[in-house]
């Protein structure tokens, strides 16, 4: 049996063959609760040291994914591909085909329908079908498995994976719409590609190999790229590094020159922007992402996360609806508040972090103060406070321009300030009360990885609310 550090040993020479470099002041371990991680060798790093260098042909993207899928697609004389695809490019004019490939056949259109992380599902389910004939053998061993996805609320959802399909409809409720999205989306991309190949037949297969694609992908910008969705690149080593949301380590494109004499080639790098320690971890950032939105793309939370804040967009909208007594649904005619704000592009969309209330919410929580009859139509038709109908209410017409003003300047004291303060206090009191049995309260983790994420969720979402009341209570007590 092979071991990890042998594992390791066979990926850094195979990537050398390919001209990758690898720094030696860097190496590749398991890390407790991280799978596996990158962390600074005995010597430690300094600031800006090159730390992995790819050739750009070395990277596996849908530019290299497809010229190989291409080649084998040759030898097997199209067998991979499904019929009624084929038949489709047939009947499909030359003229009107999409040219964006880098492929050299015009047949080779047939692949260009398909997004970046289709090709690359594709890729990775049908090589690690082949399993020792693939020859990314070497990268395929050190990727996760489908149970190391098994914290991701996809995984639960469409697999049902230990019996965790359930969780999914106990996660806070933005967090279901995400999970929601990546489930419809997952299915999407299985049916484009089972459309284009008749070899697709595997689904807990293609959601391990969409799964590795949609955590491990990095940005890279091609030429023939169509949506920033497509600028997407795996590059072996370099995917081991694990998120922070603290200082971290850059990746990008530049030119290097290998030989004296000869061109500059493009290179795609990571280095160090601060020194690391030896042993240290080395850490990329992955985006200024929610705990929500790692566990729903990753499968993991941070235990603190500078980014955590909480979602109260329902509870604000019922604050501001508490006057009509009914919110305004889709189907319904929308409140004259609710057109205002809009209007404004401030409806919806309210959060806190620990620290302060976004200022869309502060905006609706402002909003929510002025009675109905200020919002009342014949001024919305007016639009602007500066051309008022002289029949308004000169009362309302001075509490509009205030929301206005509050909304044009954002100053720190305002009229609004105490009832703001008073409302959004209100709406996290009662939030905490709702969902403190859902954080687990006192009782020890839970030994379900998704159950754990779960509580884990909703303490973050406790902590925010508390980090907020306290931050109110301060504001309070020095008059703001
Ligand atoms: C790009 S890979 C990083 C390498 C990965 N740890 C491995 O074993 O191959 C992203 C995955 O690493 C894990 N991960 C990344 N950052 C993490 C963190 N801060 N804490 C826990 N797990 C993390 C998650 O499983 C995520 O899906």
């Amino acid at each position: 049996m092979t071991t990890f550090e042998q594992k390791i040993t066979r990926l850094t020479e195979w990537l050398t063959e390919k001209d990758v470099t690898i720094s030696p002041n860097i190496t590749a371990k398991t890390i407790d609760g991280h799978g596996i991680g990158v962390v600074a060798g005995s010597e430690g790093i300094k600031a800006g040291e090159k730390l992995v260098e790819f050739p750009t042909a070395a990277l596996l993207n849908p530019r290299t994914a497809k010229k190989m899928i291409w080649t084998e697609a040759g030898i097997c004389d199209y067998e991979i591909f499904n019929k009624n695809a084929i038949k489709k490019i047939d009947a499909e004019p030359q003229s009107k085909r999409l040219r964006v490939s880098t492929v050299d056949s015009t047949d080779a259109w047939v692949l260009d329908k398909l997004s970046s992380p289709q090709i690359l599902s594709y890729y990775l389910y049908h090589e690690l079908e082949k399993g020792y004939g693939s020859s990314w053998i070497t990268f395929l061993e050190v990727l996760p498995t489908i149970d190391d996805f098994g914290a991701v609320p996809l995984v639960w959802d469409v697999l049902d994976y230990k019996g965790r399909k359930k969780y999914v409809e106990q996660l806070p409720k933005r967090t279901i719409e995400h999970a929601k999205r990546m489930t419809t989306q997952f299915w999407a991309d299985l049916t484009a590609v089972q459309d284009t190949f008749c070899n697709v037949t595997n689904v807990e297969r293609f959601v391990w190999a969409w799964m590795c694609v949609n955590s491990r992908c990095l940005y890279y910008k091609m030429v023939e790229a169509r949506t920033a969705n497509d600028c997407m690149t795996l590059a072996p080593f370099i995917d081991f590094l694990n998120h922070t949301d603290e200082e971290h380590c850059e990746i990008g494109v530049y030119e290097k020159r290998t030989k004296k004499t000869g061109p500059a080639k493009k290179v795609f790098g990571l280095w160090s922007t601060r020194d690391y320690a030896a042993g240290e971890e080395v850490y990329l950032c992955y985006g200024p992402h929610t705990n929500s939105f790692l566990l729903c793309e990753y499968g993991f939370t941070l235990s603190r996360n500078r980014y955590s804040e909480l979602d109260i967009t329902d509870e604000v909208l019922a604050e501001m609806h508490r006057e009509r007594g009914k919110l305004c649904t889709k189907d319904d005619v929308e409140c004259s508040r609710c057109v205002f704000l809009r209007h404004h592009k401030y409806l919806g969309d309210y959060t806190v972090s620990p620290e302060e209330a976004s200022f869309r919410t502060a905006v609706a929580l402002a909003a929510a103060q002025l009675p109905d009859s200020a919002f009342n139509s014949p001024l919305l038709q007016s639009r602007t406070c500066s051309s008022f109908p002289p029949e308004h209410e000169a009362e309302e017409r001075l509490a509009l321009a205030s929301l206005e003003a509050f909304m044009a300047t954002a100053p720190t004291y305002s009229r609004f300030g105490a009832g703001t303060r008073e409302k959004l206090a209100r709406i996290l009191i009662e939030l905490l009360e709702a969902e403190l049995p859902r954080t687990g309260g006192d009782v020890a983790d839970s030994k379900d990885e998704a159950e754990e994420q779960v509580r884990r969720l909703y303490r973050e979402r406790a902590d925010v609310a508390r980090g907020q009341l306290a931050q109110l209570a301060k504001q309070s007590n020095e008059g703001k």
